[in-house]
Formats: structure tokens, C-alpha cells, sequence
């Protein structure tokens, strides 16, 4: 009489341990993301270069949108995640700037 709702429930543990899997991927791309960016930020206030570069910011955008729309994602959905990335990328090398402006670097 439940097999109908045990197949659901089945199913839907096994979506969720492959949205788990996914969600580790994610965490996991993202730290690599930001170990590089890191690097990038060390290396911008260290030659005095602006924490935001707007023009590469729409070459990134324009190339996930068209990424995400061949891949069936929502392109405002894409730019609004590179976005909202990118922001807090900028908010890093901002402080990675000043620490080394008030150590006197
Ligand atoms: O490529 C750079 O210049 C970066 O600082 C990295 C990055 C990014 O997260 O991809 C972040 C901020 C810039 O506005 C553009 C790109």
C-alpha cells in the first residue's frame, strides 16, 4: 500500500546524497577559487594595481552566460553567482591592500 511513497522516499534520498556530493564539489571548487584569487590579490596590492578590473568582469560574464545557456542554467542566475563571487574577491584584495598600506609596504 505505501510501496508508492517508500520509492519516493527512496528516491529522494538517493537525489540528496548526489546533492550532497555536489554541494562538497561546490565548497571544494570555490576554496580552490579563492586560494587563487588570494594569490591574485598579493600580487595586485603588491604592484599597486586596482582590487577591481570591470572589463574583465564582462569578458567573465559574457563567457558564463553563453557557458550557462549551453548548459541549460539560467544565464541571469550565472552572472548574478560570478557577481556576487566577484564582489567579495574585491572585498579581499581591498584588505590584503590596506594591511600591506599600514604595515608600510
Ligand atoms: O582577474 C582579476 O583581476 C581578479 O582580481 C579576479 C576577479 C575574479 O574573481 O575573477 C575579481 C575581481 C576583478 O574585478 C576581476 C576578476
Amino acid at each position: 500500500m505505501s510501496t508508492g511513497m517508500d520509492e519516493a522516499r527512496a528516491k529522494l534520498l538517493e537525489y540528496r546524497a548526489s546533492i550532497d556530493n555536489l554541494d562538497a564539489a561546490l565548497i571544494h571548487i570555490l576554496a580552490e577559487r579563492f586560494r587563487c584569487t588570494k594569490a591574485v590579490g598579493a600580487l595586485k596590492a603588491a604592484n599597486k594595481m586596482p582590487a577591481a578590473d570591470p572589463q574583465r568582469e564582462q569578458q567573465q560574464i559574457a563567457r558564463l552566460r553563453r557557458l550557462a545557456d549551453e548548459a541549460h542554467l539560467d544565464p541571469d542566475f550565472a552572472e548574478k553567482i560570478l557577481t556576487f563571487i566577484a564582489r567579495e574577491v574585491i572585498r579581499h584584495h581591498e584588505a590584503i591592500a590596506e594591511e600591506r598600506a599600514s604595515a608600510g609596504n
